[in-house]
Order: structure tokens, then sequence, then C-alpha cells
């Protein structure tokens, strides 16, 4: 396979902005200095050369509420290679009672379209004998990551005995879980009320939410967490309750990893009074979008290190099918779009304002999430011997996001009318450019499964000082024992 150089750019990674070329051999970088020379030359003058962006968090073609999320892999992975990222780390969902195993192989089936690589974490949607054991064999395959939903009553929810089980064996595996943090029991009874009082838009889903919901749970699932002795992951966390939850825990040592999303990060509660109805509910998801206030905290935490990565939860509906729920919000599919503006719409409302740096920008758009993953450096590191997952990004490329000219397979986009400044000049996918400017080059297929190891250093850390502390029985001389009654 021929080489490919790319030349005169400056390398951003999480911690180090330095000049140098970057060589890229069969699919690997293999060479990162000066005066490098290739078959080939990608011009990277006056642009940035960093990780690809890893989105730790999508849904594609998901079963939910009803329906499919639109965007299948190949769909989903040409969109975020349109922005920037390189691979996608996806749920396995198990339909309540259904085997673990199966749901990995209808995973499987779906992904073979990739055009970027991706990996997943699973689902656990039910518990039983069935689902213990199976966690085994979907640790041995790779997938080290256990989703948990405290929401969704009488859907994909379970209960705080069944959470507590799977903690504990996420413990024994070196696995880590993950949660949807909202009491699922308090937004049911809002959600009833509020049809009830015949509140039946979609600015109800945001008010059946509040973020006292969302700070409940993950308080509990954090302390679930510290019992059953295993790291925490928080997913889409939207709201200072859960980020303060997160701050603590973090601060007293516990290993908890908090998600926001671009979403909540730059669209906030006013979209959903919107007196369209299509326009609120295309916003519908879960947790919904907060106050300003909320989202000044959330910057505040990337830069801060409270929170660690930035994911999209990208699980994109289409306008009709947001349509099931005219007349019941509770029936409006949750979920939004993102993938392909996450890294454009980050770095113009983060790196350009001065809300990050260049390097944490790589660090939450990628190498953090690699490292919380257990996939770096092959994932989110511009150094010798990891895959050539490389964005070279251009600082003063500008573009109007529309929803006309974007790869998702939606009808419309939330981030519709934002101007981004920082572009991809190129993306390159495991060595192969996917992307040109605007120029689509993405070949599905071409995306390959990432095996994530389990016991990452958290988990070994964590387990050690849990076996240190763990309680242990108190020997007493039988002699001096008192006579029982
Ligand atoms: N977030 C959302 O509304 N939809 C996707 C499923 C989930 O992650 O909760
Ligand atoms: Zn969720
Ligand atoms: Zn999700």
């Amino acid at each position: 396979m021929a080489s490919k150089v790319i030349k005169g750019g400056t390398v951003v990674t999480a911690d180090l902005t330095f000049e140098a070329d970057v060589l890229v051999e069969g699919g690997k970088i293999t060479a990162v200095g000066p005066n490098l020379s290739g078959d080939e030359v990608l011009d990277a003058a006056g642009c940035y050369v960093m990780p690809g962006g890893i989105d730790p968090h999508t849904h594609m073609e998901m079963p939910f509420m009803g329906t499919y999320s639109s965007d299948d892999f190949e769909s989903g992975t040409r969109a975020g290679l349109s922005g920037g990222t390189t691979m996608v780390v996806d749920f396995c969902l198990p339909a309540p009672g259904q085997s673990l195993l199966e749901a990995m192989q209808a995973w499987d089936n779906k992904s073979s379209k990739a055009c970027a690589d991706y990996s997943f974490h699973m689902a656990i949607t039910w518990w039983g004998e069935q689902v213990w054991k199976e966690m085994e064999t979907v640790v041995d395959r790779g997938i080290t990551t256990f989703k948990h939903f405290m929401a969704y009553k009488g859907a994909l929810m379970i209960d705080d005995d069944e959470m507590y089980s799977s903690f504990q064996r996420c413990a024994d595996l070196g696995a880590m879980p993950l949660v949807h943090a909202e009491n699922g029991d308090v937004v049911a009874q809002l959600q009833a009320k509020l049809m009830a009082e015949g509140n039946t838009g979609p600015e109800a889903h945001a008010y059946s939410r509040p973020p006292e919901v969302e700070g409940e749970a993950a308080n509990r699932a954090i302390m679930i967490a510290d019992m059953a002795g295993v790291p925490l992951y928080i997913v889409h966390v939207s709201c200072e309750q859960a980020h303060e939850a997160i701050r603590r825990a973090r601060q007293k040592g516990m290993r908890i990893f908090g998600e926001p999303l671009i979403q909540h990060l730059v669209l906030d509660e006013s979209e959903y009074q919107n007196a369209d109805w299509d326009h609120a509910a295309r916003r519908v998801m879960s947790p919904p979008f907060r106050s300003k206030l909320h989202q000044d905290g959330l910057w505040a935490g990337l830069a801060a290190g409270s929170l660690q990565v930035v994911a999209t939860d990208h699980c994109a509906f289409t306008t009709e099918q947001k349509r099931y729920g005219v007349g019941d919000f509770t029936k409006i599919p949750n979920g939004t779009g993102g993938l392909e503006d996450r890294m454009p719409v980050l770095w113009t409302r983060g790196v350009n304002t001065g809300r990050l740096t260049m390097n944490e920008f790589v660090a939450v758009t990628s190498t953090n999430s690699a490292k919380i993953l257990n996939m770096y450096p092959r994932k989110g590191a511009i150094r010798e011997g990891s895959d050539a997952d490389i964005v070279v990004w251009d600082p003063k490329r500008s573009k109007t996001i529309t929803a006309d000219k974007q790869q998702s397979a939606i009808d419309y986009n939330v981030f519709e009318g934002i101007e981004v400044t920082g572009l991809p000049r190129f993306t390159l996918t495991r060595g192969e450019v996917a992307v040109v400017e605007s120029e689509m080059k993405a070949k599905p297929g071409h995306g390959e499964f990432v095996k994530r190891p389990p016991n990452p250093a958290p988990n070994r850390a964590l387990s050690t000082w849990k076996e240190i502390t763990a309680p242990r029985k108190v020997i007493r001389d039988p002699a001096k024992m008192p006579a029982g009654v």
C-alpha cells in the first residue's frame, strides 16, 4: 500500500502542540517528525493535525419507541467522517428477555457496512442467570462496557436490585457500567399527570424530566457503583444536579466519568417553546435541553476536568417518526442527531470562544474516550504505532449548518443555521482518505470492529483498594468469648 505524508501542519494532541509531518503506512502512523516524505502528500499548511474524533455514544438503527432510529452504520459513520469523527461506540440493545449474544450478532450484522471503525457497549435491559453468564462471553468478545437505563419505565428500565447485581458482575469481569441517569418512576408519574392536565405537546417532555430526576439518579448510581466496587460512566450529563454529584464523587476519589452532549452544551430549553410543533418535537430527547445556567456549568466542567468527554447520543428520527407523538408527547421518539456537527460546533463554541484550549478539545473529543474505554493509544493518539485515524483541521474553513447538505438520513438538523468556523480539510480512517473538504470518499464496509480488553487501570486500582478495605471477620479467642443465652 502506498504511503502518505501529511505535510506542513501543526500536530495537536491532548497534551502537546508542535510542528511535524505525519507518515502513514498500512493504516498506521509510522512516523511523526520533521521533513518526512511519502508516496502521496496531503497538504496540511495552516491546519492542525489531530486524532480523529471518537463519539463514545451513538445509536444506529436502534429499535426504540415503536420504530428504528433512521441513520444506519453507513450513513451514520459517513456523517461522522464528514465532521472529523473517525470512530463511534454504539449500543447493542437486547430486548428485555433476549439473549445478549443474539443482540451482539444483530449489531455485528448491522455494522458490516460501517465506513469507519466502531466498537460496542452492551445494554443490560433485564436481569437473570442467563444475563449473568453471557456477560462473560460479551467481555471475551471485547465489549467491556455495560449500559443501564434508569429511565424508560416498562421498556428498557431496570431497578436498583438488578443494577447492583449487574455492577457487581462488571466488577468481577473488569468491565465498566454506564448509566442513563433519570429516575424513571418519577418521570412516569410526571408524564401521567401532565397528560391528564391536557399538557400533551413536546414542551411537556421537558416538564416531565426536571433536573432533579437526573440528579437523584446520578447520585444513586454513583453510590451503588461505590458499593459494588466498580468505576462508573454517566452518559448524557445535562444539568448541574448530575454534574455536582460527579464532581463531589471524584473529589472523594471515586472513579466516576461524566459525558455531556454537544446538544446540551449549545441548545437550550427555549427550543421546546417554539410555536411550530415539528420544531419542538425534533428536539425531544432525554434528558431534555436545559437552561443556560446548566450549560455554563457543563462548559466549566470540561475545562476543569470534572466532565471528560463530549458525545452526541446520535439517535436520529425523521419528522414523520417524531409525529407518532402528535397529541401525546410520551410517544415522540426520544433522540436527536449531531454526529456530523459535534466537532465543528464544539470547536466554534469552545475553542474559538476561549472556553477550551485546542488540547482540551482533542482530549474531550477523542483521547479521553480512548483512555476511558481502554483503546488508547491505538485510538485517540498521533504517535508511531497508532491507527491512522486523523483529522487535518482547517481552523479557517466555515460553513452554515443545514440539513440540505448533511450526510445523515433525516430531513432536518437541530443545529440548522449555526455558522461554524473550523472544519476538516482531510479525514483519514485507518490511513484511507475518506473526506477532502466537502468531497465524500468514504467506503461502506471499510470500518472494523475495535475490541476493547477488560481491566483497565481504574478497575485494577479500585479492585485493589476494595480488596484491602473489604470487611474482615474479627478472629476472637474462644476462651474469652462470653457464654451465649
Ligand atoms: N437520549 C435519547 O433521547 N435517545 C436515545 C436513547 C438514550 O440514550 O436514552
Ligand atoms: Zn440515554
Ligand atoms: Zn443514548
